[in-house]
């Protein structure tokens, strides 16, 4: 399975192509829109999420809500571009006399700079449409699909926010995708502690107030994975290699670890590899989880743990120096209408792109064409582990 996406955030509309997605499965579309509904919601957001309404729209690949096995098209539309219609237009050249909003400043921790000396753009504009999160709406859709087929082999992941800033929200204990989802329901900030919320509302007013921004740390869990996705034999077929190039793919995603992560470095060995232990009726298990999942680039059928650490929100309302890319005067850095954190959308990007490289590693596993071959030969397969 391969899969695009194309789009700028005030342009008509977003686009994603799935290609290699198994014939058969019936698709829920009010779960996807149910995911892009959530992606918009979280404390922090700025006012774009006032004005969209994110939907899709499925224009191939699917009939009579189920999938054909042939390329699949979504659609989101971005209601916004009703604002920026004639500067954003794809084709016409504009009228001379309109405000273009060009963008010269470069803002410190956005692509604007870099793109702009590397594709010769002189309206830094033509760089922040596309670098901008909202292509991330896509992913979330993709995911959704991906989520779908990953549910159907009762595989189930969630992700929650486990640390604002400073502030840490998490639990002591490794709470699987089902409580997860009960518990980051009970709120706008995708957390698992309630205690938190009211410090962490004040927290992101205060942030706002002083022209500044927030990131934070987010831990994705998957359960009920089999033992052998991905592969040890080359280093490109490493499934934990794959899902962090995923998550580092994400906007503002700066680390990412599994299971212990940075902890494990400092312990004798003795602390970090988890026992191994069979039983008739389980099958092969161990008796922690320290290397989250992962042995030699494979699921080992333990729960997989991904942490991620995101960066603050780049644009500032009271901005940093830069330099204009025409005159080279030195002033603040431009000014888009921006988040203050973006910490809760970014738990479900992070899971959706997850699900993505599950359903990859699923398919180029076991039979892509079909639902229901694809379904026993995975239950095949698992009850093969389970007496290896
Ligand atoms: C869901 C989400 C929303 C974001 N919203 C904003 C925003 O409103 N303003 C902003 O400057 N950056 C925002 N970002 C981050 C930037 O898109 C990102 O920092 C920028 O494209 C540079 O890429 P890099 O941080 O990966 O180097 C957001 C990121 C995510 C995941
Ligand atoms: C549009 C979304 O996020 C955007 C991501 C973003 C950025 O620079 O990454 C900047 C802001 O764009 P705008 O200036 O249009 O408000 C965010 O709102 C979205 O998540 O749907």
């Amino acid at each position: 399975m391969i899969y695009f996406t194309a789009g700028e955030s005030h342009g008509p509309e977003l686009t994603g192509i799935i290609e290699g997605f198994p014939a058969g499965l019936r698709l829920s579309i009010d779960d996807l829109n149910q995911k892009l509904s959530d992606r918009q919601k979280g404390y922090g957001r700025g006012y774009r999420q006032k004005i969209e309404h994110d939907q899709v729209r499925i224009s191939s690949g699917v009939r009579h809500g189920v999938t054909l096995g042939s390329p699949i098209t979504l659609k989101i539309a971005n209601i916004d571009h009703k604002h920026w219609g004639e500067i954003m237009d794809p084709l016409n050249p504009p009228d001379p006399e309109i405000n273009l909003r060009e963008v010269k400043y470069p803002r410190p921790g956005h692509a604007d700079l870099v793109g702009g000396m590397k594709y010769g753009h002189r309206d830094l504009r033509n760089v922040l449409e596309r670098s901008s999160a909202r292509e991330t709406a896509m992913r979330v859709a993709i995911g959704a699909v991906c989520a779908q087929l990953l549910s159907q082999l009762d595989i189930q992941l969630a992700g929650y926010v486990r640390q604002i800033g400073t502030i840490d929200a998490d639990t002591d204990q490794l709470l699987m995708p089902e409580q997860i989802e009960q518990e980051i329901r009970q709120n706008d900030l995708r957390i698992v502690n309630q205690d938190k919320v009211e410090a962490i509302h004040e927290y992101i007013d205060q942030t706002k107030k002083a022209g500044n921004t927030l990131g934070g740390v987010i831990r994705v869990v998957a359960e009920n994975v089999p033992a052998g996705l991905g592969s040890y034999t080359s280093w490109n077929e490493k499934l934990d290699a794959k899902i962090a190039a995923a998550v580092i793919g994400i906007n503002a995603m700066k680390g990412v670890t599994f299971g212990d992560g940075f902890d494990l470095a400092a312990k004798p060995g003795s602390e970090v590899m988890d026992p191994i232990y069979w039983e008739a009726d389980q099958g092969w298990f161990r008796s922690s989880n320290h290397l989250g999942g992962f042995e030699g680039g494979m699921t080992n059928g333990m729960p997989l743990v991904i942490n991620v650490a995101m960066k603050p929100i780049p644009t500032l309302y009271k901005p940093l120096h830069s330099v204009s890319i025409d005159t080279k005067e030195e002033n603040k850095a431009s000014i888009e209408r921006s988040d203050v954190t973006a910490i809760v959308p970014a738990s479900l990007v992070i899971e959706s792109v997850v699900a993505i490289e599950l359903a990859k590693a699923v398919l180029d596993t076991f039979d892509s064409s079909n639902m229901e071959r694809l379904k026993r030969q995975y239950r095949a397969y698992c009850d093969e582990l389970k007496n290896y």
